[in-house]
């Protein structure tokens, strides 16, 4: 039999195909993710519809909160803000409908704290305080105490509690005297737990602290003697659960062996993309045999169950996938539904019962916006999961493109069966049959089909790209069209000059080092000759441009920018409704400091355009460290005091500029008017066409093209590390009807994280500071820019002789 499905690539497809129960197929719901694919490959699903392979919980879907407090950071970031157990506002409607959206949904609290924790129960004697951070204590941060007014549902409990340590063990029995009188009290106060478990992350080799198999598995029973006499005469009881920690397959058999009937769920942790600050995630998520690799946890894992003399389940009580808070505009973002919902169908194959999310809010890997609490893409994801999924999983499996992952259920509440496929591939389009064995389908399954699809927001494109407008010589369309306020009719002169300086002869000649002097404190920007690099080398520069440029559209798009990321190549970076777009395209790729480059976005074609472009950063960055050292030479400075700011680890930024001909270079600019955020520009030209202008003295001044010269513009932070001295100059580039014109524009700025300012040398009565001392300049420049302010006008000195 087969019916088609087409699965179209570059972000994932999800298809549920709802049918009858006793897998008599009847209609089908589609969850579609995805947009266009350029190549076609064809495959087939294959469902074992005759009987289902394993079970899991109805409520499978289940979320985590945590007890982490503002102050946990990781990587520089703080993404937890009130989104603890201890601080979360639980009355807060949109997470409120977020979670009736599930009724029910599992939700299991705990985390690293959780051992850590003390519950303020009655006889509990001393001040119930929090969680203070402190790098010289465990998890680095002292005890903390829950107090009991905001209790409702408890899962984790503490297991260090009453342990001694011995290096990273923790040794003796568990003191559950403080547990004890705290479930005790959840009884008292009826509130409903699903489960008590036991520790977090302390299994196998543990996360800083761990507890042999053997105690673990006596502290268990423990548990199951305290809930076995404080629920006397409560049906159904709470589940034992433990020990919610990293899957050992030595520690795991042992414990299982050892706790016997008195656990009743074994719980492992997911963190299998490793650290969140991993520039590689996406990657990661993308590749079929990445995802595969943890298959065989979860298979060990069953076959302990499976073997040992236990009734317990397996469930995963934390899955994050990227440790340390996720990964922002990764863990929160669209792509991470590839990996999520691969995790579902995959764990459900090997027998796992329940998989908790981290978090159902909190770090950057949360269902729901830590800030708004709005929900991030994979609540949908689990949503669609929940309420499509059925409990008995079907051996499904994909033949064709290892890019398409498969997993069937039955129906959840309809009869029939739901088929989820994801394809990783994000160029492919797959058109995929569909075969389910051992069913008959008496009916008019098309009529019946739902399909859902989701997809990630896109920036928003346009319905034809500017190559093609151009091609064809069409009226751009409005966005393009610029406002003729009076920065844009301000008059062109050939009159004015841009300054040209020989750089080798800065080091010798006053004169020229006086020349310089007076280009940047006037213009703003020169033609640097003398530079070292010859015409035929820097001919070579332009030709590796024009060579990936000239690709076809398709190969391009292999090195699209992330929606969200400044990196890649694409058009102009919509951030705003008003935005006036840029005629042109780019390919911006981070150059410097060497190891935060992205090399999956770096050309592969030609096949010289990584050498060529490593080779071009060191020359230009050596010609920008002299000309830094000669500004400041050039001002009676310490060589260093410009270049100090920079830093050892510098940011580079290299953009390729591709400007198309345009039908209307009199209202179509290529650059819109700007002023660059870096320290210095330098700027390649093309040899022959001319666009770039100046704003020198409210006029716009062309820049010549001269073959041997690199341009050089002072940029924003130059213009505040020499207190206004230099100016960064507002610059733009035209169109033009004829002519295709490319440039490549190296930006180099301080390392973000040191502070910069206007150097104390060029400080005086004369000249106060005009400018704040101020750290990431970048960010400040991208945050005004999208809320059309200047970056320069926010980091000045307020004259106070202004305000009154
Ligand atoms: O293409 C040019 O000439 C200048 C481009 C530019 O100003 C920029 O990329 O910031
Ligand atoms: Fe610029």
């Amino acid at each position: 039999m087969g019916f088609q499905i087409r699965l179209v690539g570059r972000s994932p497809w999800l298809y549920y195909l709802l049918c009858f129960f006793f897998f008599f197929c009847f209609s089908f719901s589609f969850i579609v993710v995805n947009v266009e694919g350029d190549a076609t490959e064809n495959g087939s699903v294959f469902i074992h519809g005759k009987s289902f392979i394993e079970q899991i919980d109805d409520d499978f879907v289940c979320a985590t909160l945590d007890w982490w407090p503002p102050h946990k950071c990781d990587y520089g970031r703080c993404t937890w803000a009130l989104a603890s157990l201890l601080n979360l506002d639980l009355n807060n409607k949109i997470l409120l409908n977020a979670v009736k959206a599930f009724t029910p949904l599992k939700i299991r609290l705990g985390g690293t704290l959780q051992d850590k924790v003390i519950y303020g129960t009655e006889d509990y004697h001393h001040p119930c305080t929090p969680f203070v951070q402190n790098t010289s204590q465990m998890f680095d941060f002292t005890q903390g105490c829950l107090p009991l007014h905001r209790a409702k549902i408890i899962f984790g409990l503490n297991a260090l509690a009453g342990k001694s340590f011995q290096s990273s063990f923790a040794v003796g029995p568990w003191n559950y005297t403080n547990a004890e009188s705290f479930i005790r009290y959840t009884v008292e106060k009826n509130y409903i737990i699903h489960g008590w478990e036991l520790g977090n992350e302390l299994s196998g080799k543990g996360i800083g602290k761990s507890i042999s198999a053997d105690q673990y598995a006596s502290d268990v029973v423990a548990l199951q003697n305290i809930i076995q006499n404080v629920y006397r005469g409560v049906e159904p009881k709470p589940l034992v659960i433990a020990p919610g920690g990293f899957f050992d397959a030595n520690w795991f058999k042992e414990f299982v062996t050892k706790a016997g009937k008195s656990v009743d769920v074994v719980t492992h942790h997911i963190y299998n993309l490793g650290p969140g600050v991993d520039e590689h995630l996406t990657e990661k998520i993308l590749d079929p045999s990445y995802l595969d690799g943890v298959a065989s946890t979860f298979n060990s894992l069953r076959n302990i169950l499976r073997t040992s003399a236990t009734s317990a389940t397996a469930w995963v009580g934390e899955g994050g996938g990227a440790y340390n808070s996720g990964h922002h505009l990764v863990s929160d973002a669209f792509v991470y539904s590839f990996w999520y919902l691969d995790q579902l169908g995959m764990s459900a194959i090997y027998d796992t019962r329940t998989y908790c999310r981290q978090t159902l809010i909190g770090g950057n890997y949360g269902l729901l916006d830590t800030s708004t609490f709005m929900p991030n893409p994979d609540y949908y994801s689990a949503l669609l999961w929940h309420r499509l999924m059925g409990r008995r999983v079907l051996a499904t499996s994909f033949i064709g493109t290892k890019k398409i992952r498969a997993y069937a259920h039955c129906a959840k509440q309809s009869q029939g069966i739901t088929v989820l496929l994801l394809n990783l591939g994000n160029q492919t389009t797959v058109q995929a049959k569909l075969a389910i064995t051992f069913v008959k389908l008496p009916y008019d399954r098309k009529k019946l089909r739902e399909e859902y699809h989701l997809t990630a927001q896109k920036e928003k494109s346009l319905p034809r790209s500017i190559q093609e407008m151009s091609i064809d010589g069409d009226e751009p369309p409005p966005q393009f069209i610029v406002n003729k306020n009076s920065i844009w009719s301000k008059d062109t002169s050939t009159n004015i000059q841009i300054p040209i300086i020989d750089l080798s002869l800065l080091a010798s000649s006053e004169a020229e080092l006086d020349k310089l002097r007076s280009a940047l404190s006037s213009v703003g920007c020169f033609q640097a000759i003398g530079h070292g690099m010859s015409s035929s080398y820097l001919e070579k520069v332009r030709e590796v441009a024009k060579q990936f440029f000239a690709l076809p559209v398709e190969e391009k798009q292999k090195y699209t920018r992330p929606v969200g990321e400044s990196e890649g190549y694409g058009s102009d970076r919509i951030v705003s409704e008003k935005q006036v777009l840029d005629w042109s395209y780019r390919l911006s790729l981070r150059v410097l400091p060497t190891e935060k480059r992205r090399l999956s976005l770096w050309p592969k074609t030609p096949s010289d355009f990584s050498d060529t472009l490593e080779e071009f950063t060191m020359k230009v960055k050596s010609m920008m460290d002299f000309l830094s050292r000669s500004m400041a030479r050039s001002l009676n400075l310490e060589e260093g005091s410009f270049l100090d700011q920079f830093g050892e680890k510098s940011l580079m930024l290299a953009r390729f500029n591709f400007y198309p001909c345009c039908s209307r270079p009199d209202s179509v600019l290529g650059v819109k008017p700007h002023t660059d955020r870096s320290g210095i520009t330098v700027l390649l030209q093309d040899t022959e066409v001319e666009g770039l202008q100046i704003l020198v003295d409210d006029t716009w001044v062309n820049v010549p093209t001269i073959p041997d010269a690199l341009v050089v513009n002072l940029g924003d932070q130059m213009q505040i590390m020499s207190n206004g001295i230099f100016k960064s100059p507002m610059h733009r580039v035209v169109t033009n009807t004829e002519k295709l014109r490319m440039s490549v524009a190296m930006f180099n700025e301080p390392e973000p994280e040191n502070e910069i300012g206007p150097v104390e040398g060029l400080i005086d009565e004369t000249r106060p500071r005009l400018y704040t001392n101020i750290k990431n300049y970048g960010d400040i420049n991208y945050k005004c820019y999208q809320e059309g302010k200047i970056a320069l006008d926010m980091v000045r000195v307020v004259d106070k002789s202004d305000q009154k």
